[in-house]
């Protein structure tokens, strides 16, 4: 006869909310209260023996955030903790993966603090504890196990069989004994959290069978249901019609939580229904159809996501044997990075769970559904009527901008070419001037007077190719490119692109990111550009891309080769203040909810900001000023209205200039103060103050 194995009287706790562990099944477990991360931090992250490892796992009250202590469950299962994987950085936050092994009475809390530590009486036998003997001395007992094992084997064999983990769970099945039936079946099969308390409640062996088994067979019914309604349709998968199904489930788990209803119960079918109105091209329907399916033969398919992963023997007779586990199952990266495959690798040799493939299949379905989502949301034939008028964009050319009369005429005769040719190849507008002098304005006037959507992509630091063109799907947190991450945003397959300071590309290891932009401005290339991480070609023939760049000589000679210039010099001073008058100060009243009686900048205070407020070619600085001071204004008005709600627009009008005054002096004080300058700062009304102080 086997020796008895026994837990720790003394067991940290792990407080889990909504939850329940039940033994012999596996379950993530995320680290969110402060007391669970006191735990993971002094015992699994400190020590490296396998009691350190053994952690009692406390159901607790859902809803209960306050009271943790009254919450508690008073029964529980101790668990080894198999793996954490997390990271440390920029904030601690683990994820523990923990199996259950057996029950344990909470006796009394013998510590609150950091953590929770409780002196715990164990209630089930492990695994070597011959409890079949006393199985077979109890007839009725026998009978009601080999009813609940017939139950389980059917439901197993109402599921499909190819999938890998349904059929190792056919063999764990099998070679099971007994009494671990129950705890098993009733943590792969969807139970509400009261149910499953019910089950961990249930310390007696026979009525644990029989909490269990109304569960058991309300699945088989569920399955059934499904199966029915999937031949019903001819097709040949499960989760295929999801308002039948839907439907069924309901009916069948009759007053359990709303909560538990399960939302990817049809995610499959709606996948595929969608990806079917996607309007995609044909190669990546295909493309689609395909992760589809591989997605289908994840074990996401099963009844429940807990799965069962590590058999209570395995953990058992390591537990038997400490010195063969010497502890690999705490694995962390101190240096803060998510311990991928090192913990993996080092956990192979001990552990021969299936842990790791179900941790890899976890990526995979994650990954797997990121990439169909964004296949399903590209816009790969939607496209916004274009609404070009030349003598409309003419109109809304010179509302929005004033001056550049060179630049407007050019963006015109682009715009009647591209109008009477009706396609889009042909070089790209460059607009090339200082900071603030309105290129990204004009392109989105552009956009404004197409009808079209407008993106603005940032190049400015980009020296990854994979920025543009998206990294492979191998990699962990691969994403597409900025290119098909814009076009998601649009959601539409011609909007305008403006590809912002091409001059600031970089350069590295990674590859060229210019030379992933050239394929993207190639209209030679582009009506099949293949993004890394979409694997299939998208046609951006009928996006306008606009670029913009301060300066010509650091544009990489090919992109400048494909780009038409034009040159958009600074501003004289009258301009600005043009440029201010008709368009920046109406635009900043606008922002800030004033209005013409609250507030007048005069031409003369424009003047005066104008040339000694700011040195720039453009007008952005400008801009910002005249913004500080309408927020100044706002206070003042929200403080009057507050008090003489009939105020005068006249008297804000002289607190504005004050409060100007004010301003200049206070400047002028702080120049003198901090850059010890003593040359410009002495009156207000002369006061320069350099844009970089
Ligand atoms: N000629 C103009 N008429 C009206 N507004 C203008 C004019 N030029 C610039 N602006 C305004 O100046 C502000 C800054 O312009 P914008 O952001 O387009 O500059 P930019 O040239 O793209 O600068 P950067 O190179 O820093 O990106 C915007 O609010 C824009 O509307």
């Amino acid at each position: 006869m086997a020796t008895s194995i026994e837990i720790p009287r003394r067991l940290p706790l792990l407080l889990v909310a909504d939850n329940v562990l039940l033994p012999g099944s596996s379950m993530r477990i995320p680290v969110r209260t402060m007391r669970n991360m006191n735990m993971v931090k002094s015992r699994l992250l400190r020590h490296s023996t396998l009691s350190s490892t053994i952690i009692g796992v406390v159901p607790k009250e859902p809803g209960n955030t306050k009271d943790e202590l009254n919450s508690l469950h008073s029964v529980g299962t101790a668990a080894v903790v198999v793996q954490v994987t997390g990271t440390n950085w920029p904030q601690p936050s683990y994820t523990l993966l923990v199996t259950g092994l057996c029950r344990f009475k909470v006796e009394s809390v013998l510590q609150e603090t950091p953590y929770l530590v409780a002196r715990v009486m164990q209630l089930d036998k492990l695994p070597g504890d011959e409890v079949d003997e006393e199985m077979k001395a109890n007839a009725e007992l026998t009978e009601i196990a080999d009813n609940f094992r017939d139950q389980a084997s059917k439901l197993v064999d109402m599921l499909d069989i190819s999938i890998p983990v349904v059929a190792k769970l056919k063999k764990m099945l099998d070679s099971l004994p007994s009494q671990h039936l129950p705890d098993i079946c009733a943590s792969i099969i969807k139970a509400s959290y009261a149910e499953k308390i019910q089950v961990l409640d249930a310390i007696d062996l026979a009525e644990r069978f029989s909490a269990t088994l109304p569960l058991l067979i309300r699945q088989i019914e569920a399955l059934r249901l499904l199966q029915k309604a999937q031949t019903s349709h001819g097709n040949s998968m499960v989760r295929s019609q999801p308002i039948v199904l839907k439907k069924s489930i309901k009916h069948i788990r009759e007053g359990e939580d709303d909560s538990l209803e399960d939302d990817d119960v049809d995610e499959i079918a709606e996948l595929q229904s969608k990806i079917r109105t996607a309007a995609m091209s044909q190669e990546a329907h295909q493309a689609a159809m395909k992760e589809l399916k591989r997605l289908k033969k994840m074990p996401q398919q099963m009844p429940e996501h807990a799965m069962i992963s590590l058999s209570v023997d395995d953990v058992t007779s390591a537990l038997a044997n400490p010195a063969k586990l010497v502890m690999s199952s705490v694995l962390i990266s101190s240096r803060g990075r998510t311990p991928g495959l090192a913990s993996r690798r080092s956990l192979r040799p001990f552990l021969k769970f299936d842990v790791l493939h179900i941790l890899n299949d976890d990526t995979t379905i994650s990954c797997l559904r990121n990439y169909l989502e964004l296949m399903i949301e590209l816009p790969w034939s939607k496209s916004s009527q274009d609404t070009l008028d030349i003598a409309q964009a003419r109109k809304d050319l010179d509302e929005d901008h004033y001056g550049l009369d060179k630049v407007k005429k050019r963006v015109i005769e682009y715009l009647a070419v591209r109008q009477l040719k009706n396609n889009l190849k042909g070089p790209i507008l460059c607009f090339v001037g200082p900071p603030g002098v309105g290129k990204t304005s004009i392109g989105k006037s552009i956009a404004r007077t197409l009808g079209r959507q407008f993106h603005r992509i940032a190049l400015g630091g980009i020296c990854d190719q994979s920025d543009i063109r998206g990294h492979r799907r191998t990699y962990i947190g691969s994403m597409p490119g900025r290119i098909i991450q814009g076009l998601r945003q649009v959601g539409v397959n011609n909007p305008v692109f403006l590809l912002d300071e091409i001059d600031k590309l970089g350069r590295s290891l990674q590859g060229d990111p210019s030379a992933a932009l050239l394929e993207v401005l190639d209209p030679e290339q582009n009506h099949a550009f293949v993004d890394h991480y979409l694997n299939t070609p998208f046609d951006l023939s009928q996006v306008l891309f606009i670029a913009t760049a301060n300066t010509l000589s650091t544009i990489p000679p090919p992109l400048l080769d494909r780009t038409e210039m034009i040159h958009i010099p600074g501003y004289t001073h009258e301009e600005k203040i043009h440029i201010a008058l008709r368009h920046l100060i109406p635009k900043q009243y606008k922002e800030h909810g004033l209005v013409i009686e609250q507030i007048q900048i005069t031409e003369d205070a424009l003047k005066l900001i104008v040339s000694k407020y700011t040195r720039e070619a453009g007008v952005r600085s400008l801009e910002r000023k005249i913004g500080a001071i309408c927020r100044a204004v706002a206070v003042k008005v929200a403080e009057n209205v507050l008090s003489h709600s009939n105020m005068k627009g006249q008297d804000m009008r002289v607190k504005a200039s004050k409060w100007s005054q004010g301003q200049a002096q206070e400047r002028g004080d702080r120049c003198r103060r901090n850059y010890r300058c003593n040359k410009h700062c002495h009156s207000p009304a002369t006061t320069t103050v350099p844009d970089n102080h």
